[in-house]
């Protein structure tokens, strides 16, 4: 059998949609003494949504911030379209749309010159009436942007971010702050671009929005990803819940073999990693006694408790 070798990364952006478009492999980033991102690796595929969840100072937007081409990498390889954001950005920037957490837009202009301002600097812009129409923006066009709620302001930042067609979009909280209608807009547009291709990397402290949104996700913790998958393997890390009350004078509760007694009777709680089969040996129990197992509820773990299992607390190395 011969054996060859993959064939060397191009140099700049690759054009064809084969293969990840973005390939973060052992990420490290400092400010000063502070060591944010600690050794954190993934791949996002064209067509593809991966989401970074993790608590308040986690290292999200300081990884971010690399594959943004802010920033460099203390350690690690970013690579976007095949290429260095930082090193290589004046060939990933045509490519790339980004929503900072916070941006620094001029106040004195208005929203349609905004637009118009940073359709200039693009090589193949979408119209820019379009483009406000998609984010419910026309009847701010005329405003100044110092003069927008906070939430328009977010729509506008998306508007610029997605203006030129981006094959890597990467969103840094993009609906902090908004109403749900205008959140549910926010997704529209995302999932429009990720139907045509682009590859999108977003942080979020809304877990319904990764539910919503995420192919993939990964949990970040003190620097590091402590989980990852989809949003069902990650909520399956933890163990499903069985609640019920019992009559007075049922007997004792049965062993169920893959079961834990969280809350003892009357009101019991029970969690599981074994759903199907405790549901069965305690409901032929209750059969055999006759007894109605009151307000009988059974649930798989969510990825809320998955997220609060992991998220918080010190470096867990
Ligand atoms: N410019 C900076 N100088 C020093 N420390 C910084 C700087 N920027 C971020 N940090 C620190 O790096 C760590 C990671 O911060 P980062 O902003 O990446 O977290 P995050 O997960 O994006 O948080 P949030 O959810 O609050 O946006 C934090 O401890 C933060 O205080």
């Amino acid at each position: 059998m011969q054996l060859t070798r993959p064939a060397p990364a191009p140099a700049g952006p690759t054009t064809g949609q084969a293969g990840p478009a973005v390939v973060v492999t052992d990420l490290r980033r400092r400010h000063g003494d502070v060591e944010a991102v600690r050794g954190i690796s993934f791949e996002v595929h064209p067509g593809e949504v991966f989401a970074l969840l993790g608590v308040n100072g986690a290292g999200k937007t300081s990884a971010l911030e690399v594959l943004e081409g802010l920033a460099p990498a203390a350690g690690g390889t970013v690579r976007v379209l095949g290429a260095d954001p930082l090193a290589d950005r004046a060939a990933v920037r045509p490519h790339l749309g980004v929503l900072l957490q916070s941006s620094g837009l001029p106040s004195d202009l208005t929203v349609r010159e905004t637009v118009a301002l940073w359709a200039a600097t693009l090589t193949a812009p979408r119209s820019v009436e379009e483009a406000l129409a998609q984010v419910g923006l026309t009847d701010r066009a005329g405003l100044r942007v110092r003069s927008l709620s906070g939430g328009e302001r977010r729509r506008l930042d998306l508007t610029l971010a997605l203006l030129g067609s981006p094959r890597v979009i990467v969103l840094d909280e993009p609906t902090t702050g908004l109403d749900p209608e205008s959140r549910r807009t926010v997704w529209t547009l995302v999932r429009q671009r990720v139907a045509d291709g682009a590859a999108v990397v977003l942080t979020t402290h809304h877990l319904e929005e990764a539910e919503e949104l995420a192919d993939r996700i990964a949990v970040m913790r003190a620097g590091r990803i402590v989980l990852s998958g989809t949003a069902a393997e990650i909520a399956a890390t933890q163990p499903a819940t069985v609640r019920f009350t019992l009559p007075a004078g049922a007997p004792p509760l049965p062993d169920v073999p893959g079961a834990t007694v969280v809350s003892a009777a009357p009101r019991v709680e029970l969690h599981t990693r074994a759903l199907q089969p405790v549901l069965v040996r305690l409901l032929a129990w209750a059969d055999a006694h006759g007894l109605v197992l009151g307000g009988l509820q059974a649930r798989a773990a969510s990825l809320e408790q998955a997220f609060l299992a992991v998220a918080d607390g010190a470096d867990p190395s």
